[in-house]
């Protein structure tokens, strides 16, 4: 579990954090979304004590990172994947990791396997792809065992099967009781990964809600309705409260409102239907929607 309360970095008059306060629970993989320069780094920076907050907290398991006895048994992270001495070798950072965190040294083979890097770990670390990079510092993370695990782009110049392994991984560490957190602008990997989303920009908080509700939010998630009697249907929906266009003689798109209620509502009229379908917006199409005031350093259309 990861509770911030009031988190907030100031970073000169800059507002890099801005009074943020959420739980991750554990089970879950929590995406972390947002646009450049959000904010995201940042916090899992506070996280793990590698900053210090302006104000407000962020514990791991109920205590501050830098009050953990055996921090990388707690949480394991994986921020920059270049951050390794480029002449030392995978298994020899791995080594030199688990000795220094009181970890037994049967992990190192254990997690290089896990992350398919077997056969590479005695290349040195500069000379190791971004995508294998990546891997090792995905097997850092997991060095400890942690209940916790947090990834900054973890899927960062990895090939497709690279990506898709990662997905299975982090469903997997969820599965087995672990706290996930894991950002990415990769939406269309988020819609398959995660199970629940944070979303900020500029510092601030603007969503925290599972994966499904950000996406039933999109004004795009729509009822598609065919009905004989259509402008019977679009009278009673909209004095019920919901939105309604006419799509063609037949047709009608209902928003703000799920598929289970506008069934009902026409049951209850006596109206018959033809068809009576959900048109979900993609999780892409919603975090623009979420996230449009809060783009900093977009393209000029
Ligand atoms: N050490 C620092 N000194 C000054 N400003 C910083 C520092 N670290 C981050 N910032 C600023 O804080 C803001 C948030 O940056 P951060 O890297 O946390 O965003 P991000 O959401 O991770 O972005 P991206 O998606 O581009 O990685 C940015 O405006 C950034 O320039």
């Amino acid at each position: 579990m990861i509770s911030l309360r009031g988190l907030t970095k100031r970073y000169g008059d800059r507002l890099a954090v801005d009074d943020l306060s959420l739980d991750l629970r554990p089970g879950t993989v929590t995406g972390f979304l947002g646009p450049n320069g959000a904010g995201k780094s940042t916090t899992m920076r506070l996280v793990l004590g590698l900053d210090r907050p302006s104000a407000g907290t962020a514990l791991v398991g109920g205590v501050p990172y830098q009050r953990l006895r055996n921090p990388l048994r707690t949480v394991g992270a994986l921020l920059d994947a270049r951050a390794v001495h480029p002449g030392r070798s995978g298994r020899a950072h791995l080594v030199a990791l688990a000795r220094s965190n009181g970890i037994a040294r049967r992990r190192v083979g254990e997690v290089l396997e896990t992350v398919g890097l077997a056969g590479a770990a005695g290349k040195r670390a500069g000379t190791l792809s971004l995508g294998m990079s990546q891997r090792l510092g995905i097997a850092a993370a997991l060095l400890g065992d942690p209940e916790v695990l947090m990834f900054d782009e973890p899927v960062n110049g990895l090939d497709p099967d690279g990506v898709r392994w990662v997905r299975g991984l982090m469903r997997s560490l969820a599965g087995e009781g672990r706290t996930v957190f894991v950002s990415s602008h990769l939406m269309s990997e988020m819609q398959l990964t995660a199970d629940h989303l944070v979303v900020i920009g500029r510092g601030r908080l603007i969503a925290d809600a599972p994966l499904a509700d950000v996406i039933a939010g999109s004004s795009l998630t729509a009822v598609l309705i065919r009905t004989p009697h259509a402008d019977a249907l679009a009278d009673r929906l909209r004095a019920a409260g919901i939105a309604v266009d006419r799509l063609g003689e037949n047709e009608l798109e209902a928003t703000g409102a799920p598929v289970e209620r506008v069934g009902d509502l026409a049951h209850e009229a006596g109206i018959r239907l033809h068809e009576l379908r959900t048109r979900q917006a993609s999780l892409e199409q919603a975090y623009q929607e979420l996230t449009a005031d809060s783009v900093e350093y977009g393209a000029g259309r």
